[in-house]
């Protein structure tokens, strides 16, 4: 066990940082209390974490990856089984004491590669680090206990874990849409945490950004996609920022969202809304398919999203704020001098009204606020942020989001609805919705129609809708939905 006299935090300038401080643990105690305490998102937060930690090998940064992502995906199944040796309220006030314990018992129950002992005695030190020895001495006997436990009765399947810590009305919600075994297979999917996605742009040579990325960043993988055309799905590359192309030739995206874009089919020479554009991921690839001769417009409720599309894609001012277009933001000017560009963007909140978005486009891409539930693997805290009465609040919000995008279409004009959740309520319920006839005076109807883009096609079996799924398709979960607008 380690020497419990360096465990009390930072006395001494000159004193190099204790692990308890510095190492993969530490790291992942931090991430873990700030997403309990926060609103935090646990990527961000242990991106943050491990860019002050440079001394972290990969090992190290692989070790604090997994604690994160493991302990807020088994949280109620770790907290059971502690439960059995000592009262919750005991372990749970500190949020650093409460990481280092159920990483203690994460390390326990799934590590194969840290012997008990190790796994022990790190958590106990982490643990009076945070709370002090007596608060170290409790942690030691709880999880002792566990440790005998684990080795008298085995180790427990992690996805079992996973699958019983996800909230109750999770797991129900998921087993109406999905059925009770592709519900547990979605919970449980992995990779966790899923690679990074990228985009190549249309008319760019994919293979050959693969090559040239391979050798820009020997240590990461970069393979093509499964599902997307335009994927390159990495491994290990670090800040993408930094990388060859990025910006010009290819952006950070994940796959299925890729194929969301896609499924709008958008071509040479068409005009495109791009309705919930957020920050114009989206916008950026429908922005390259519409050319020669085409343009996208993007709109969205927050006029902060849009400065940083017009700063990436170099679309002019928002309309509804007069403001001049910034330089620079996360991609840099490099999409703006790339030939496509955002036309033109609109703050509008489609609840109340369309403020200044013209009508007559040809396709509308309603990228709709949902519970992010499909991106699960990736986004672990969600299931601790959401709740079931989430569900029909957002459904209401889609269909109202959507209609009134609709009436920006021309007639016969193409609109695909879609979302990064893979529930029901938010998926075939709101597609319904939007087909049935409607007496919101919006003077709109939307007949469900097979999508026309071939990647969609195939996705759909020709049918008007499809399904991304984490353990089918490799992507994260979405759902979208091919209508043609009446008038
Ligand atoms: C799923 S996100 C879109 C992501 C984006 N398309 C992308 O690819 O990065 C949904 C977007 O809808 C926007 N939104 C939410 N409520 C809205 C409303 N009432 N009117 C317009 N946009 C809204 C949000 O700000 C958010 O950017």
């Amino acid at each position: 066990m380690a020497d419990r006299d360096q465990g009390d935090g930072g006395r001494g300038a000159a004193r190099p940082p204790h692990p308890t401080e510095s190492g993969p643990r530490a790291v992942a105690a931090r991430v873990l209390a700030r997403v309990w305490g926060s609103e935090a998102f646990a990527s961000a937060a242990l991106d943050a974490e491990l860019r002050r930690a440079q001394a972290l090998d990969p090992r190290d940064v692989g070790l604090a990856t997994e604690l994160v992502y493991g302990v807020l995906r088994a949280q109620a199944a770790l907290e059971a089984r502690i439960a059995e040796f000592a009262a919750k309220s005991r372990w749970t006030t500190d949020p650093l004491v409460r990481a280092h314990v159920l990483m203690g018992a994460y390390s326990l129950c799934f590590l194969d590669r840290v012997p008990s002992f190790a796994a022990v005695s790190e958590a106990v030190d982490g643990a009076q680090a945070a709370g002090g020895p007596r608060v170290g001495a409790f942690a030691n006997a709880v999880l002792r206990r566990l440790a005998a436990a684990v080795e008298s009765g085995g180790r427990p399947p992690l996805a079992s874990a996973v699958v019983a810590s996800a909230p109750g009305w999770l797991r129900g919600a998921l087993r109406r849409s999905l059925g009770r075994a592709a519900a547990e297979a979605f919970l449980s999917a992995g990779p966790v945490p899923p690679p990074t996605g990228l985009c190549v742009a249309p008319g760019e040579d994919r293979g050959a950004w693969i090559e040239t990325l391979r050798a820009a960043a020997p240590t990461a993988t970069f393979e093509a996609g499964c599902v997307s055309p335009a994927a390159i799905v990495a491994r290990g590359a670090g800040d993408l920022r930094r990388l060859p192309g990025f910006g010009a030739a290819w952006i950070g995206q994940e796959e299925g969202a890729q194929a969301l874009a896609f499924a709008l089919g958008a071509r040479p020479g068409e005009a495109v809304l791009d309705a919930c554009s957020g920050r114009g991921n989206k916008s950026w690839l429908l922005s390259r398919a519409v050319l020669p001769g085409g343009a996208v417009d993007a709109a969205d409720l927050y006029p902060a999203k849009l400065s940083q599309l017009r700063a990436a894609l170099g679309a002019p001012p928002v309309s509804a704020e007069g403001a001049g277009a910034e330089a620079g933001g996360a991609q840099g000017g490099a999409l703006g001098r790339a030939a496509a560009s955002v036309r033109e963007t609109y703050a509008v909140d489609w609840t109340v009204g369309a403020g200044d978005v013209p009508e007559g486009y040809d396709r509308v891409l309603v990228d709709a606020p949902c519970s992010g539930v499909g991106t699960l693997r990736r986004r672990p805290e969600i299931a601790l942020r959401r709740e079931a009465d989430d569900l029909p609040r957002l459904a209401d919000l889609q269909v109202a989001i959507a209609r009134r995008a609709a009436t920006r279409a021309r007639d016969g004009g193409r609109l695909v609805f879609a979302v990064c959740s893979v529930l029901r309520e938010e998926c075939e319920a709101v597609a319904a919705r939007l087909a049935a006839p409607a007496d919101d005076g919006l003077g709109v109807r939307l007949e469900p129609a097979p999508f026309d883009a071939e990647l969609a096609r195939e996705l759909a079996g020709g049918g008007d809708a499809f399904r991304l799924l984490p353990h089918v398709h490799g992507t994260d979960g979405y759902f979208a939905a091919m209508f043609v607008v009446r008038r």
